[in-house]
This record gives structure tokens, sequence and C-alpha cells, in this order.
């Protein structure tokens, strides 16, 4: 999967992912209705207007991008239909041959982190049949659990092909309460990058390992540093645009070869048309002001990239 998304990443000169995050104030009162209409005002209805914006977010921005991440919370929310909503997303995104990072945060103890990896990125035995119940190309991780948390998930990984984003530094505010503490002369994250990079190379693609690294777009500096640490790594940065994060922060997340890093927007995507910027295109058109923020990301991105060649 990773030789998938490097392949992506370069076909699309577009190193970013829409996250499919859908919260029911983000979607047009004309897709809630008909939703409504059809189901009541239930978690039914809810999965389903949720489906349809997805649906046609990512009818609008297929081409131009590599990947989308769908975050399970915003599924959660909706009980199991929610649920389903997200299965089918998963679905139609790899139907329009999407790499789907299926942002689950998961880790915990061995036993239980095998049970994960099985549903969310393994297969299942039943009788006579393997079935792969939610069949995500990648899945992000929460490692503080240690090492024998994220074995599990490697070994799915290995044979299945499939990837990781583990988290190491994250974008939010308070990041910091433990990922910055002090071990010797060493914060904490860049002991867990150190890790992650170990990890990686136990299981290499072609020129990236199938091991990736979460690093958020709103600490630059730290983003420099761990890029060093673990060169073989994929990173998802998450932060832009609704967290802060601009293309020029983001350019030490790279590696010489442009390659590296791949760039997570969320609301600033998917919620597009709520912006002054992007109110032209009226409630009706959401998905093409999400298809023109998208278009902009990417020609951010490329343009700080190359203002520091
Ligand atoms: O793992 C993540 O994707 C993640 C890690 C992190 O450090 N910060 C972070 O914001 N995220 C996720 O990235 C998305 C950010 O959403 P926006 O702020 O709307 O672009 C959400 O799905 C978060 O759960």
């Amino acid at each position: 999967m990773i030789n998938k998304l490097t392949a992506k990443i370069q076909k699309t000169k577009a190193p970013i992912v829409v996250g499919l995050d859908p919260m029911l104030n983000y979607i047009p009162k004309h897709i809630q209705e008909k939703a409504f209409k059809e189901f009541g005002e239930t978690l039914e209805g809810a999965a389903e207007a949720i489906w349809q914006f997805n649906k046609e977010i990512v009818d609008k921005t297929y081409d131009l991008i590599p990947a989308v991440k769908p975050q399970i919370a915003m599924y959660e929310q909706f009980g199991i239909p929610g649920i389903m909503a997200f299965k089918k997303t998963v679905d139609y995104c790899k139907s329009k041959d999407l790499v789907v990072i299926g942002d689950i945060k998961r880790g915990d103890i061995g036993s239980t982190s095998a049970a994960y990896a099985t549903g969310h990125i393994g297969k299942v035995q039943i009788g006579a049949n393997k079935i792969a119940p939610f069949d995500e190309d990648f899945v992000t991780l929460n490692p503080y659990m240690g090492a024998d948390s994220i074995t599990p998930f490697i070994d799915v990984c290995k044979e299945e092909k499939k990837g990781l984003f583990i988290l190491v530094k994250t974008s939010n505010p308070s990041s910091g309460d433990f990922q910055d503490q002090m071990v010797g002369d060493r914060p904490v994250y860049e002991l867990v990058g150190e890790k992650v990079a170990q990890w990686g190379e136990t299981c290499m693609g072609d020129d990236y390992s199938y091991v990736g690294a979460v690093v958020g777009a709103t600490y630059p500096e730290m983003g420099k540093t761990l890029r060093k640490i673990m060169p073989k790594a994929y990173i998802l940065v998450p932060g832009y645009g609704a967290q802060g994060g601009q293309g020029k922060d983001l350019v030490h997340f790279f590696n010489e070869d442009g390659l590296g890093a791949i760039v997570n927007s969320s609301r600033g995507i998917i919620a597009a048309y709520k912006q002054e910027k992007y109110a032209k295109f009226g409630e009706e058109n959401f998905a093409d002001a999400s298809r023109a923020a998208a278009e902009d990301m990417i020609a951010d991105i490329a343009g700080a990239l190359e203002a520091a060649k």
C-alpha cells in the first residue's frame, strides 16, 4: 500500500489527504432534508445524510487527490448506522482507487490490538471463509501503551501489505503535556520517532516503509527534527487549514525527493463552502467549493516547496 500511496502522490502531484470528517452542521440543508424525509430525524437519517455528503465530495475531488482519511468518531457518533456509513465511505473511496486511511487511533494490550488489526486491516477467519471486515488501506495508531500494542498491527501489515500511521507528535495545543516531557536529554516524541523508524525497517516498501508517523503541521520545528529521525517513514501531517497550519510550515516535513509527507485537511475542505473565500459557490454547490479548496491547498504546498528549493 505504501508503494501505491507514493505512486498516487507522484501521479496527482498532490501530497494531500481529504479528511472525511462529517458533522451534521456541515451538511447542507437540502441533503439533510432529503435524508430526514426518507429515514426521519433518526440515526439512520443522519447516517444517510453524511453518506450522501461524502459521496458528493468524493465525486468532485477523487481525480485530484491520492487519499482520504475518514475519522471513525465522526461516524460512531451516529451509532450502528454511522458505522455502516463509515464502511460505505471506505468501500466507495476504494472503488474510486483512492487510498483510504482509517483514522481509528487504536492501541491496546497485545491480544486486543490483534483483534483491532484483524478488524480494520486484516482478515477474520469464519469457518472456511476469510473475510476483511473494514478493509482500510492504512490505520492510525496511538503508541503510548508501548511496543506490544503496535506489533500485532505490524504483523498484519506484513501479511496484508497494508500500512500504519503512528502518533508521534500530535497537532493539538496540549500535545506537549506528555509528548514533550524530557527523558534524559531527549523529548518523548523523539524517542517514539526512533521507535517508529525501527519498526519501519522491518516493513519496507520500495522506498518508504509501511510504518508511517503522524506529526502535526502546527509544530514545524519538531517536524524538521522528526523528518531526520525517521527518513523512511511517510509522515501524515494533520493541522493544515482549520488548525492554522499553512504551506510554508510544511516544507521540512518532506524529504529532498519531494516525497515523504502527506498533509491532511478535513474541515478546511469538506466545509469549504462555509468560508468567506468559497461562499460564492453557495450551499447547493458545496462539493465544488471543496474541489476549489483542494486545488488551492495543492497549489499552496507546491508553491512553498518550490520557494524552498
Ligand atoms: O491522526 C490524525 O489524523 C490526527 C492527529 C493529530 O495530531 N491531529 C489531528 O487533527 N488529527 C486528525 O486530523 C483531522 C484534522 O481535522 P481538521 O482540523 O478539520 O483539518 C481530524 O480527523 C483529527 O482527528
